[in-house]
């Protein structure tokens, strides 16, 4: 007999995590930002802060990658209230999905009504540069494709519909604020929108990889974020999500480029001034959903 594998955490895990935030501080954010690779500098922008480690809050991951901090900042901007995750999880780092997803079901917990998920990215478009910023208009799930959904298993009503439409996953109207607020900053130059391509990782792509997903539609190639967005829509949050190009994926023979984290955190802190500012911004520009389920 194989031992019973969990699929999930209860309503009840949940709840004791969200609980035990609502009780050690009295931020009650509405907007969760979330830092990608060497992105969370982000958090820093927020003012009056309530700083949690992980490994403080029940039932929290643990971050374990260079580059994710692993701390959950609360704090206003814009005179916003929001809550910020300085570090995600990721598949290859071993969790099971829906402990790469926890955070999510917990802000909605706290109120949480719009995700902003952000992420470093290997450029697919050969119109992308190091250092653009690609708001994410679409997803390829690829570990999705294989049956590794964040919402397999038995579906807990009080979050959301047993089969979510994903066809509106990314929200219109955030992206045509992030393209005004874009255009007003003068990053139009840098500025693109495509469709992110999630893979398992930890290892980068093979030249053949890249070359495939191109043809299938991707524009950007990562190892996070989709998952997140899923459970975010599910339980009826707008989403708005963007990805620092940090590196070109390598998509020819002849290149002698090789991918490296390195690079990405170096990309990521090279932009790191401007994400802010429009982050900054988009935040400002953000109304309340009035905890309608999108
Ligand atoms: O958390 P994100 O998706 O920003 O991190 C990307 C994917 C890998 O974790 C890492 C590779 O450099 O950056
Ligand atoms: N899969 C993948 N993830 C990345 N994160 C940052 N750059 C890359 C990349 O080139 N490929």
């Amino acid at each position: 007999m194989f031992p019973e594998q969990k699929l999930g955490y209860t309503y009840e895990e949940y709840k004791v995590t969200a609980d035990w935030l609502l009780a050690n501080t009295e931020h009650r954010p509405l907007i969760a930002i979330i830092c990608g690779s060497g992105l969370g500098g982000l958090a820093e922008i927020l003012k009056d802060q309530k700083v949690f480690s992980y490994s403080d809050i029940p039932n929290f991951p643990q971050s374990t990658v260079h580059g994710h901090a692993g701390r959950l900042v609360f704090g206003t901007l814009k005179g916003k209230s929001c809550v910020c995750m300085q570090g995600r999880f990721h598949l290859y780092e071993g969790y099971p999905i829906w402990k790469v997803t926890f955070p999510i079901r917990i802000f909605r917990l706290l109120g949480v009504e719009t995700a902003i998920v952000t992420n470093a990215a290997g450029g697919l478009n050969e119109d992308y540069k190091v250092g653009d910023i690609m708001l994410i208009k679409d997803h390829l799930n690829m570990p999705g494709f294989a049956g590794n959904n964040p919402l397999v298993g038995p579906n807990d009503e009080r979050f959301g519909l047993r089969f979510p439409c994903m066809s509106d996953a990314y929200d219109r109207d955030l992206r045509k604020l992030a393209k005004t607020v874009a255009r007003d900053l003068g990053y139009s130059d840098f500025l693109k929108e495509g469709v992110y391509c999630v893979l398992g990782g930890p290892s980068f792509e093979t030249i053949a990889e890249c070359n495939m997903l191109k043809r299938l539609g991707a524009d950007a190639v990562g190892m996070s974020t989709v998952h997140e967005v899923i459970v975010a829509r599910h339980c009826g949050m707008r989403v708005f999500g963007l990805s620092l190009i940090t590196n070109k994926a390598v998509m020819d023979y002849n290149s002698e480029s090789k991918a490296n984290h390195e690079e990405v955190l170096q990309t990521g802190r090279e932009r790191a001034s401007q994400l802010e500012e429009m982050i900054s911004r988009l935040v400002e520009g953000i109304e309340p959903n009035n905890n309608n389920v999108c």
